[in-house]
């Protein structure tokens, strides 16, 4: 929220359960404290109660428990399919034009559970994984070769899960394809700890998980609709035949602008790549029963 403010991306209204909703509110006038110091002109506000968001434009989900370590995010899916159902609801009446950004896990299925509920058409109901899981991606190659994290591009496809597939092939430092510059085994070391990325945070946090990478993610994908910008940014989308897969949200490479999710991109993959893109899916596909009657 405090990112969005300062982006002066529009007003934010946090929403919470009604237990938190002085919490909610004592965040909220903290963070639009911050205003006068940085100079932002947006409004935050705190609220309990979903008639607050009437008009939204954009609306961010991220309700829902948080993994401990040990856990898996599948281990989350029947307490947060029930949470995004819930919430998926409120905005469909308070908020029904929309455009709607998911983060709670696991989050291709609940991408999913948020599609099916508010009945919103495909392009106004995306997922965020892939910026967040790239921006991993690029800080360990920024480390490993000491360079500038501003020209380390890498794209990572696929489920939000530990089987998630970075693509190497398309990944470049300074427009250098990153196997010109990185040893295999570097890349590979490279490869496992992006897909591990979220549970590396997970136990070092001992409580919670990341916070501040997903959020700028968010942001990112947030900007992106808000201008119009026609970002291409990973984003979960809702596949009808594309890459192979119907019915089925998942991480690919897609145009965000003005109208949400505007187009998704169809890379040719290698056997190899498009097996790895299948294990992702079939993972996320496992998932997706115990979804469907919530
Ligand atoms: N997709 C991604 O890349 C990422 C996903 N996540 C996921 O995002 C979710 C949120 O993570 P955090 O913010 O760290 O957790 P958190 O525990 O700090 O916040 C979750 C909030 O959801 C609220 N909530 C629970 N039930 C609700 C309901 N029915 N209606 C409205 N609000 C409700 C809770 O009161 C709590 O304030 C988790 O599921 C986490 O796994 C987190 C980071 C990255
Ligand atoms: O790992 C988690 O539980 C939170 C998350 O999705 C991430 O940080 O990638």
């Amino acid at each position: 929220a405090l990112m969005l403010a300062q982006k002066e991306l529009g007003d934010v209204t946090l929403v919470d359960i009604p237990a938190l909703c002085n919490p909610t509110k004592g965040k909220a006038l903290d963070m639009l404290e911050a205003s006068p110091v940085q100079k932002f002109d947006a409004n935050i506000s705190g609220t309990s109660d979903y008639k607050d968001i009437e008009g939204a434009e954009l609306v961010i989900i991220t309700a829902g428990m948080a993994r401990k370590p040990g856990m898996t995010r599948d281990d989350l899916v029947s307490t947060n399919a029930k949470i995004m159902k819930d919430v998926s609801e409120n905005v469909a009446r308070y908020a029904p034009d929309s455009y709607i950004l998911v983060l709670s896990n696991p989050v291709d299925a609940m991408t999913y559970v948020c599609f099916k509920t508010t009945g919103f058409p495909k392009n106004r109901v995306i997922g965020q994984s892939g910026v967040l899981d790239t921006a991993r991606f690029n800080t360990f190659v920024a480390e490993e070769l000491n360079v500038s994290v501003e020209d380390v591009s890498g794209f990572v496809l696929g489920g939000h899960g530990d089987d998630m597939v970075p693509l190497v092939r398309y990944s470049y430092a300074g427009g250098i394809p990153l196997d010109k510059l990185l040893p295999a085994e570097k890349i590979d070391a490279i490869v496992e700890r992006t897909r591990k990325g979220g549970g590396e945070i997970v136990n070092l946090l001992g409580k919670g998980s990341a916070y501040y990478a997903p959020a700028a993610s968010l942001v990112e994908m947030a900007e992106a609709i808000m201008k119009d910008k026609k970002r291409i940014l990973p984003s979960i989308a809702y596949l009808d035949g594309e890459y192979g897969y119907e019915d089925i949200y998942l991480g690919v490479p897609a145009i965000l602008g003005g109208d949400g999710l505007e187009s998704i991109i169809e890379l040719p993959l290698s056997s190899d790549e498009k097996q790895a893109l299948d294990k992702s899916a079939n993972s996320v596909k496992k998932v997706l029963p115990l979804v469907k009657d919530i």
